[in-house]
């Protein structure tokens, strides 16, 4: 038993059907099992992706321009997800509480994620946001100057700037939520990148990495266990090769190592292993897990990919 921060991914909530309802209906199942590990014994702080979504909410805005009704920048549309991805999960798992007449209190906290300004990763974008396209779409979207990369097999996706997250704002409320047992939902889509300028805190038209700053978030409230939770019940070296082979339980020089060999692909895997590895070395007794959110129930049956020092 012990502090957990679980990092839901963005392509996990958004699977095949965009609709509200089809999401809804994601997160509705993701809930269960987060309730089924909570009902272990778990304590639990839900940190969650926005790529897909923050993606859609752009070119909404982007469909929707005039001059009486603007487009909202990055930061903002981050916030508005942070806002409607926190919403279905505070409600999902409130719900699911209920059902099961379980006295659990749920919330969701918009938050901010200090970064640098001067973070070179500014001015080169890398985070993947919204649908998958085929390249010859990419490349006639491309063509009002956005920037789209292959991503880990599954189509092109455009990318944003996506600097490294240093610190979470609101530490403090979300420790204090954690103190008086609220099973809290923060840190989603990465949260919002702010930076700081004298005694302001200015946002910045970026999309944080939700695993970085999962990891940040870990560390700030002192978690046992980072549990990354995507679309693999493990991650493979080789992968999407025939001598693909998935990982068990590996220690960081491992992972390290595997990193250094270039098996974990950048905007999608790399980042997952990356956060694993730097909780890790965090602190004693800290593990990390990327596996499918069924696997979260399991998690003392060793499934996943456990990574440990
Ligand atoms: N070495 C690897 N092992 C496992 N999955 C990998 C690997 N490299 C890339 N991937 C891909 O990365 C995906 C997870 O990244 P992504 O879907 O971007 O994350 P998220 O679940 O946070 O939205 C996996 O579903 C898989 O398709
Ligand atoms: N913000 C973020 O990392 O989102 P995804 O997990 O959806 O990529």
């Amino acid at each position: 038993m012990g502090l957990n921060v679980i990092a839901l991914g963005g392509n996990a909530i958004l699977d095949t059907d965009p609709t509200d309802n089809g999401q809804k209906q994601v997160v509705a199942e993701a809930a269960k099992y987060i309730a089924d590990f909570v009902t272990t014994g778990e304590k639990v702080v839900v940190c969650h992706g926005n790529g897909p979504q923050v993606g859609n909410l752009l070119l909404q805005q982007q469909a929707g321009e005039s001059e009486k009704n603007p487009q909202l920048k990055l930061d903002s549309c981050g916030a508005m997800t942070q806002g409607s991805i926190g919403y279905w999960i505070q409600n999902a798992l409130a719900n699911e509480f209920l059902k099961r007449g379980q006295q659990q209190t749920v919330t969701s906290m918009v938050t901010q994620v200090l970064v640098d300004k001067a973070d070179p990763a500014l001015s080169n974008p890398t985070k993947p946001v919204g649908p998958f396209y085929s390249k010859e779409e990419a490349d006639v979207l491309s063509q009002d100057g956005s920037v789209y990369i292959e991503d880990s097999g599954r189509g092109y996706r455009k990318v944003v700037p996506s600097p490294m997250p240093k610190a979470i704002v609101e530490k403090e409320a979300v420790q204090a939520l954690i103190a008086a047992d609220v099973l809290t939902v923060c840190a989603g889509g990465g949260g919002i990148p702010v930076y700081q300028e004298g005694n302001q805190l200015v946002g910045i038209e970026a999309v944080n990495d939700k695993d970085f700053s999962a990891k940040v978030l870990a560390e700030d409230v002192q978690a046992d266990r980072l549990i990354i939770l995507t679309g693999v019940d493990n991650i493979y070296i080789h992968f999407n090769t025939p001598a693909q082979k998935a990982l068990t339980e590996i220690s960081v020089s491992e992972a390290e190592q595997y990193v250094s060999e270039g098996h974990f692909a950048a905007g999608s895997m790399l980042p997952k292993i990356e956060a694993a590895i730097d909780f890790v070395k965090s602190g004693e007794n800290r593990t990390a897990v990327i596996t499918s959110i069924e696997n979260l129930a399991k998690m003392n049956e060793k499934v996943g990919t456990i990574i440990h020092k």
